[in-house]
Protein backbone atom coordinates (compact mmCIF):
# COMPACT_ATOMS: atom_id res chain seq x y z
CA UNK A 1 0.00 0.00 0.00
CA UNK A 2 1.22 3.57 -0.42
CA UNK A 3 0.41 6.02 1.85
CA UNK A 4 1.24 9.90 1.30
CA UNK A 5 1.57 11.91 4.63
CA UNK A 6 0.96 15.40 5.23
CA UNK A 7 2.01 17.54 7.86
CA UNK A 8 3.51 21.30 8.24
CA UNK A 9 6.47 22.04 6.67
CA UNK A 10 6.77 26.01 5.94
CA UNK A 11 3.68 26.50 7.50
CA UNK A 12 5.67 25.31 11.05
CA UNK A 13 7.73 22.79 12.86
CA UNK A 14 6.42 22.20 15.59
CA UNK A 15 4.40 18.83 15.57
CA UNK A 16 7.38 17.40 13.80
CA UNK A 17 7.74 15.15 16.81
CA UNK A 18 4.29 13.79 16.65
CA UNK A 19 4.59 13.29 12.49
CA UNK A 20 7.45 10.97 13.51
CA UNK A 21 5.13 8.55 15.63
CA UNK A 22 2.31 8.82 12.51
CA UNK A 23 4.91 7.88 9.57
CA UNK A 24 6.58 5.19 11.70
CA UNK A 25 2.80 3.57 12.49
CA UNK A 26 1.69 3.98 8.75
CA UNK A 27 5.27 2.15 7.86
CA UNK A 28 3.54 -1.23 9.20
CA UNK A 29 0.74 -0.92 6.83
CA UNK A 30 2.72 -0.20 3.79
CA UNK A 31 5.48 2.63 1.83
CA UNK A 32 5.43 6.37 3.15
CA UNK A 33 6.19 8.66 0.32
CA UNK A 34 6.64 11.99 1.77
CA UNK A 35 8.35 10.15 4.72
CA UNK A 36 10.78 13.43 4.64
CA UNK A 37 7.93 15.14 6.19
CA UNK A 38 8.50 13.74 9.30
CA UNK A 39 12.49 14.28 9.31
CA UNK A 40 13.68 16.02 12.38
CA UNK A 41 16.09 17.72 10.34
CA UNK A 42 13.82 18.97 7.52
CA UNK A 43 13.56 22.91 8.68
CA UNK A 44 10.70 25.44 8.02
CA UNK A 45 12.68 26.50 4.83
CA UNK A 46 11.61 23.59 3.71
CA UNK A 47 13.65 20.69 1.31
CA UNK A 48 16.57 22.15 -0.64
CA UNK A 49 14.96 23.16 -3.74
CA UNK A 50 18.04 25.40 -5.19
CA UNK A 51 18.40 22.57 -7.78
CA UNK A 52 15.25 22.31 -9.03
CA UNK A 53 12.92 24.98 -7.57
CA UNK A 54 9.69 24.79 -6.14
CA UNK A 55 8.02 23.39 -9.24
CA UNK A 56 9.67 20.22 -9.12
CA UNK A 57 8.67 19.57 -4.76
CA UNK A 58 4.96 20.45 -6.44
CA UNK A 59 5.41 17.80 -9.31
CA UNK A 60 7.11 15.04 -7.93
CA UNK A 61 4.25 15.66 -4.72
CA UNK A 62 1.57 15.41 -6.90
CA UNK A 63 2.68 12.21 -8.65
CA UNK A 64 2.76 10.45 -4.91
CA UNK A 65 -0.44 11.50 -4.48
CA UNK A 66 -2.07 9.96 -7.64
CA UNK A 67 0.50 6.95 -6.58
CA UNK A 68 -0.84 6.83 -3.16
CA UNK A 69 -3.79 4.47 -1.75
CA UNK A 70 -4.71 6.33 1.43
CA UNK A 71 -3.68 9.69 2.76
CA UNK A 72 -3.48 10.44 6.08
CA UNK A 73 -2.66 14.46 7.41
CA UNK A 74 -1.85 15.73 10.59
CA UNK A 75 -3.78 19.00 10.27
CA UNK A 76 -3.41 20.84 13.88
CA UNK A 77 -0.72 23.16 12.84
CA UNK A 78 -2.43 24.91 9.73
CA UNK A 79 -0.33 24.77 6.53
CA UNK A 80 -0.86 25.86 3.30
CA UNK A 81 0.38 23.31 1.64
CA UNK A 82 -1.17 20.45 3.31
CA UNK A 83 -5.05 22.05 2.85
CA UNK A 84 -3.60 22.05 -0.72
CA UNK A 85 -2.71 18.34 -0.96
CA UNK A 86 -6.06 17.50 0.72
CA UNK A 87 -8.08 19.38 -1.75
CA UNK A 88 -6.38 17.63 -4.82
CA UNK A 89 -6.68 14.51 -3.06
CA UNK A 90 -10.62 14.92 -2.47
CA UNK A 91 -10.37 15.61 -6.57
CA UNK A 92 -9.15 12.35 -7.02
CA UNK A 93 -11.32 10.44 -4.82
CA UNK A 94 -8.92 9.53 -2.40
CA UNK A 95 -9.53 7.81 1.09
CA UNK A 96 -8.30 10.46 3.21
CA UNK A 97 -7.77 10.76 7.22
CA UNK A 98 -7.36 13.90 8.80
CA UNK A 99 -5.98 13.93 12.41
CA UNK A 100 -6.57 17.32 14.52
CA UNK A 101 -5.88 17.71 18.54
CA UNK A 102 -8.11 20.00 20.30
CA UNK A 103 -6.30 20.42 22.89
CA UNK A 104 -3.90 22.85 20.79
CA UNK A 105 -6.56 25.68 21.39
CA UNK A 106 -6.70 25.94 17.69
CA UNK A 107 -10.29 25.18 15.97
CA UNK A 108 -9.58 23.36 12.63
CA UNK A 109 -10.61 25.17 9.31
CA UNK A 110 -14.58 24.57 8.23
CA UNK A 111 -13.05 23.59 4.99
CA UNK A 112 -11.60 20.36 6.53
CA UNK A 113 -14.09 19.75 9.42
CA UNK A 114 -16.74 20.19 6.74
CA UNK A 115 -15.27 17.91 4.08
CA UNK A 116 -16.12 14.98 6.61
CA UNK A 117 -18.26 12.76 4.29
CA UNK A 118 -18.52 9.55 6.16
CA UNK A 119 -17.03 7.09 3.43
CA UNK A 120 -13.94 8.89 1.86
CA UNK A 121 -13.01 11.80 4.04
CA UNK A 122 -12.40 11.77 7.70
CA UNK A 123 -11.55 13.95 10.48
CA UNK A 124 -10.36 12.82 13.97
CA UNK A 125 -9.81 14.61 17.06
CA UNK A 126 -7.57 13.24 19.37
CA UNK A 127 -4.69 13.51 21.62
CA UNK A 128 -1.33 12.22 21.23
CA UNK A 129 -1.87 8.86 22.83
CA UNK A 130 -4.39 7.87 21.09
CA UNK A 131 -2.93 8.23 17.54
CA UNK A 132 -1.89 4.71 17.30
CA UNK A 133 -5.06 2.93 18.05
CA UNK A 134 -6.54 5.10 15.69
CA UNK A 135 -4.60 4.74 12.75
CA UNK A 136 -4.61 0.51 13.70
CA UNK A 137 -8.26 1.24 13.51
CA UNK A 138 -7.97 3.28 9.95
CA UNK A 139 -6.17 1.15 8.58
CA UNK A 140 -8.31 -2.33 9.70
CA UNK A 141 -11.52 -0.77 8.25
CA UNK A 142 -9.42 0.18 4.95
CA UNK A 143 -7.87 -2.99 4.53
CA UNK A 144 -11.76 -4.29 4.66
CA UNK A 145 -13.00 -2.08 1.78
O1 LIG B 1 9.78 21.35 0.92
C1 LIG B 1 8.62 20.90 0.87
N1 LIG B 1 8.39 19.57 0.58
C2 LIG B 1 7.14 19.02 0.55
O2 LIG B 1 7.01 17.81 0.30
N2 LIG B 1 6.04 19.82 0.86
C3 LIG B 1 4.69 19.23 0.91
C4 LIG B 1 4.54 18.06 1.88
C5 LIG B 1 3.76 18.60 3.07
O3 LIG B 1 2.67 17.71 3.39
C6 LIG B 1 3.25 19.95 2.64
C7 LIG B 1 3.66 21.08 3.57
O4 LIG B 1 3.27 22.32 3.04
P1 LIG B 1 3.78 23.73 3.70
O5 LIG B 1 5.25 23.83 3.43
O6 LIG B 1 2.97 24.78 3.00
O7 LIG B 1 3.52 23.66 5.18
O8 LIG B 1 3.76 20.20 1.33
C8 LIG B 1 6.21 21.16 1.08
C9 LIG B 1 7.46 21.73 1.11
C10 LIG B 1 7.70 23.19 1.40
O9 LIG B 1 6.55 23.98 1.14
Amino acid sequence: MHIYFCGSIRGGRDDVALYQKIVKKCQQYGEVLTEHVSHGNLTEKGEDASLQGDKAIHNRDMQWLEMSDVIVAEVTQPSLGVGYELGRAVVMRKKILCLFRPSSGRVLSAMIRGAEDGSLFHVRDYSEEEVEPILEEFFSSFAKN
